[in-house]
């Protein structure tokens, strides 16, 4: 635990870092998929949200400020001043949040099926009282859902599994405040402050942050480029993991050779 975060470090110590946010609801185990391709180049860096994992879980409610503001923390203790950020869904809000307001820390930005706004946040409250009431496991399957393609999943019953599994293990209070934390948040005014190049990777089945989320965010950040993937709903790093680390790491490195 740094700074209360749990993070997982893989890669060569001396490469640069990059810091991996995940979604609500999952830990850094979330990127596995991807850590393979991404430590052939860099020292990548999982952390689990205030709330999430391995983390200190404060009662809530929390912020997108709040959350972003513990990972500056995190980069001062972990000694890191600067860093390439890859975020997906809860993680991309952090990561817009940390390119808005410490542009100094972030070099380069890729959000994966997230949304700037994602309402409507009497949604996202109720979702935190079911959640606080002990009652995650009720609505899992319905969020699980919108997390995979019926196709994958019916071909991968034992990886949706585990990723309901690490949903349901997330602490009441820890998922529940994240909620108020996307119930209020409005990240569509700090856009036009990121400097950052930043790519912004939707998914065409996508319910949760439908591939329209991704345009909204690429047409506000000055330097975005968008891309969309077919045949993926909410977790696309985990349903196309090869086309996921080949976008990250021709973007993170655009000289670079990409990965296999
Ligand atoms: O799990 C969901 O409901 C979809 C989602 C919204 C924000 C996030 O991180 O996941």
């Amino acid at each position: 635990m740094t700074a209360g975060l749990h993070v997982t470090v893989d890669g060569p110590p001396d490469a640069p870092v990059l810091l991996l946010g995940s979604s609500l609801g999952t830990t850094g185990a979330m990127w596995q998929p991807q850590v393979a391709a991404l430590t052939e180049r860099y020292r990548v860096v999982r952390y689990d949200h205030l709330g999430h994992g391995g983390s200190v879980v404060p009662a809530g409610p929390y912020t997108i400020d709040l959350l972003g503001r513990k990972v500056l923390r995190l980069l001062d203790a972990l000694g890191v001043a600067r860093v390439h950020y890859a975020g997906l869904s809860l993680g991309g809000m952090v990561g817009m949040w940390l390119a808005a307001h410490a542009g100094e820390r972030i070099d380069r930005l890729a959000l994966l099926c997230t949304s700037a706004s994602l309402g409507p946040a009497e949604g996202w409250r109720a979702r935190a009282a079911t959640v606080r009431a002990g009652r995650l496991d009720s609505i899992a399957d319905a969020i699980v859902e919108r997390w995979f393609t019926p196709a994958f999943a019916a071909r991968n019953p034992d990886t949706v599994a585990g990723y309901r599994s690490m949903l349901v293990s997330t602490p009441a209070a820890g998922y529940a405040g994240c909620c108020e934390a996307i119930a209020a948040m409005d990240l569509r005014p700090d856009l036009a402050a990121v400097r950052a190049p930043t790519l912004v990777i939707g998914a065409a089945d996508d319910p949760a942050t439908p591939p329209e989320q991704a345009a909204a965010i690429a047409e506000r950040i000055p330097s975005a480029r968008l891309v969309v993937l077919d045949g993926a709903a909410h977790l696309a790093n985990v349903e196309r993991p090869e086309a996921v680390a080949r976008l990250l790491a021709a973007h993170l490195d655009p000289e670079g050779v990409v990965p296999r």
